[in-house]
């Protein structure tokens, strides 16, 4: 079966059990979102289906292919992974990151990069509105820039498995919008996108599908509009909501009760 398909995965590390059990289908051409509280394992999920966290147990494929098995090569090729904080070298400028997502395309007898792998990095980083920030250096960008550029080294690699760990985190309002944008469109041109979301509204608007941790255990997986119920949003965030529409859309609205002592005081009447 095409995409990628997690069963049955549990971590362990030291002792304790940070994933019990996860199953989960990611579609190509989908967008799936990875949710749920602080310390659910989300990251822990996603190291572990690129090998950088052991499984105590279960199976990770993709495209019917046992996805840890394969040389790490071929897994690189494959897959391109953007974490919740990216660290580079500080000697290299914002193209020079960006190139690394060529690397796994390079010979080891290549000494420069090719005009095909120039041509990927720069449309990589005008994608994500970078092409000005080029020749800065990595380290002297701000949170969001240094953000962007990782995403634009993950897109440079044309993955067909494009994991993103919360990757709009420190992102301003419209670049939150044009970056999910962009993943939409690689999941359209047939990418399986899997990305971590704390902003519960921006993945009811850009995700297909919608899986949801709670404490290691998978607590939901489905369409938004089946995942974001007020239950749901109760038992596994411990908040109250009500499910409107976006009057655009027709995608799920979130719109969370306040705790009592922030709700706004009437307008004074007189
Ligand atoms: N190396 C480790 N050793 C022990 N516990 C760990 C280790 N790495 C992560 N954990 C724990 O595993 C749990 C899941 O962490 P993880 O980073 O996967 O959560 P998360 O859902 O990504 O959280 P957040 O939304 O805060 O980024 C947390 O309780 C964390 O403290």
């Amino acid at each position: 079966m095409s995409g990628l398909i997690v069963s049955n995965l549990s971590v362990t590390l030291g002792e304790k059990t940070i994933l019990s059990d996860i199953a989960l289908t990611a579609m190509p051409g989908s967008m799936t979102g990875l949710i749920g509280p602080n310390g659910a394992g989300k990251s822990t999920l996603m190291r572990a289906m690129l090998k950088l966290t052991p499984l105590s147990s279960g199976t990770i494929t993709f495209d019917g292919t046992n996805l840890l098995a394969m040389p790490g090569r071929a897994r690189a090729q494959l897959t391109a992974f953007v974490e919740q904080s990216g660290s580079t070298d500080s000697r290299l400028t914002a193209r020079e990151v960006v190139m690394l997502g060529r690397i796994p395309f390079q010979s080891v007898w290549q000494s420069m990069p090719s005009p095909a792998d120039l041509t990927e990095a720069e449309t990589a980083l005008a994608a994500v509105n970078m092409t000005a920030f080029a020749e800065r250096l990595f380290h002297t960008l701000s949170g969001g820039e240094q953000q962007r550029i990782l995403i634009a080294r993950a897109i440079a690699q044309q993955p067909r498995l494009l994991i993103l760990d919360e990757p709009t985190s420190h992102l301003d309002v419209h670049a939150q919008l044009i970056t999910l944008d962009l993943l939409r469109g690689r999941a359209q041109a047939g990418a399986t996108v899997v990305l971590a979301l704390h902003d519960l509204n921006l993945a009811a608007a850009f995700c297909d599908t919608l899986v949801v941790l709670h404490d290691g255990h998978l607590a939901g997986q489905g369409t938004a509009e089946q995942v974001l119920t007020p239950a749901l949003l109760r038992t596994v965030y411990g908040v109250e909501a009500t499910l409107l529409q976006h009057p655009k859309t027709g995608r799920p609205l979130i719109a969370y009760d306040l705790p009592s002592r922030l709700r706004m005081a009437p307008p004074n009447s007189d």
